[in-house]
């Protein structure tokens, strides 16, 4: 039976805020997990000043695991972050039966709160099965708060978040938002405002963070966040104190790091450099191309090139680097 209590109480009013690190899972030289490194990734995001974990989303490479895999992982960033932040679990899964035993496991775990994609392999074509895909998924999790993650890009289903947001809240009682990784800022900005700001709407593209902010985002969960939280600090801390230019240089660094991450395969070459910060993720699941030796140092010399050691660390102005 659903707690209403419970429910009304987890929900009331804590919205995210912060940069949200969409964690990598990391593994061994074969391909298998190796949770080990859990705690050391969770220290030090939590020493980057990273406010939540979206943990077994698009970075920790969900979809490629196991049911077992994604159980383990999840267990392991909500065990190794013991309520410093919270952690998000991503359930979505094409089988919607095998989405609710991950989510009914993300709430027997202790998860903050549980987000899932569509399925993707069938396409959800309209708003109305959307939600109802949804309001079965999120059943088997009755008292953790449900963000839908809307990506488009990758699910193929490009419906309407104002529509879906309309007709979902009544339907899923435990709905309290969505990720939102689409570049339609008026589109978000029109979710952030619906039924007088109900909804925690989570913005997904780090290197549109700053016109995000400015549109009233309050939170963000990505994957950059990992590697270089303190650049899009600075800049959110420059916005909030009237200084445009600098918080405009500061997502041009965040956008030029990109760019130059996406010159390589983008998730082995994103584990690549935080083996370069010191922490070994190992590589991706799927045979992704994993960089060799002298693409690695081709990524090194070109992130030195572009200054990203220095500002990713130091509290410099982006103008002194
Ligand atoms: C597809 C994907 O992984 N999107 C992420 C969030 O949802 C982002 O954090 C991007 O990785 C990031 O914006 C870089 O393009
Ligand atoms: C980046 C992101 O938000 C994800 O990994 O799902």
């Amino acid at each position: 039976m659903v707690d209403e209590s419970l429910m009304m109480q987890r929900m009331s009013g804590r919205k995210l805020s912060g940069l949200i690190a969409a964690t990598y899972t990391p593994m061994k030289a074969c391909g298998d997990l190796n949770l080990d490194v859990v705690p050391a990734m969770v220290e030090k995001l939590l020493n980057d000043g990273v406010s939540g974990l979206y943990v077994c989303g698009s970075t920790g490479e969900g979809m490629s695991l196991t049911t077992r895999e994604r159980q383990l992982v999840a267990s392991a960033f909500v065990d190794a972050t013991a309520g410093r932040v919270p952690v998000i679990v991503q359930v979505g899964h094409n089988s919607l039966r095998e989405a609710q035993g991950l989510a009914k496991h993300a709430q027997q775990i202790g998860a903050d709160a549980i987000s899932a994609t569509c399925p993707s392999y069938f396409k959800v074509a309209n708003v109305q099965s959307l939600t109802l895909c949804m309001q079965e998924l999120a059943s088997a999790a009755p008292e953790t708060p449900f963000y839908y993650y809307h990506i488009p890009m990758l699910t193929g289903s490009s419906i309407d978040m104002v529509d879906f947001l309309t007709q979902a809240d009544e339907a899923i009682p435990t709905l309290v938002g969505l990720k939102y990784t689409d570049t339609k800022l008026f589109e978000f900005q029109r979710c952030l405002e619906l039924s007088n700001r109900k909804f925690d709407v989570v913005w997904g593209c780090d290197e549109m963070l700053l016109g995000a902010t400015a549109t009233g985002a309050r939170a963000a969960i990505g994957s950059t966040y990992n590697l270089a939280a303190n650049i899009y600090r600075k800049m959110t801390l420059a916005l909030a104190s009237g200084q445009l230019e600098s918080a405009r240089q500061w997502q041009s660094k965040s956008i030029e790091m990109i760019c130059t991450i996406g010159r390589y395969p983008f998730h082995p070459a994103m584990k690549a450099i935080l083996a370069m910060q010191g922490l070994d993720v190992g590589p991706c699941r799927l045979p992704l191309e994993s960089l060799s030796q002298s693409q690695v140092a081709s990524l090194r010399e070109s992130l030195e090139q572009i200054g990203f050691f220095q500002w990713s660390e130091d509290s410099s102005k982006p103008s002194d680097a």
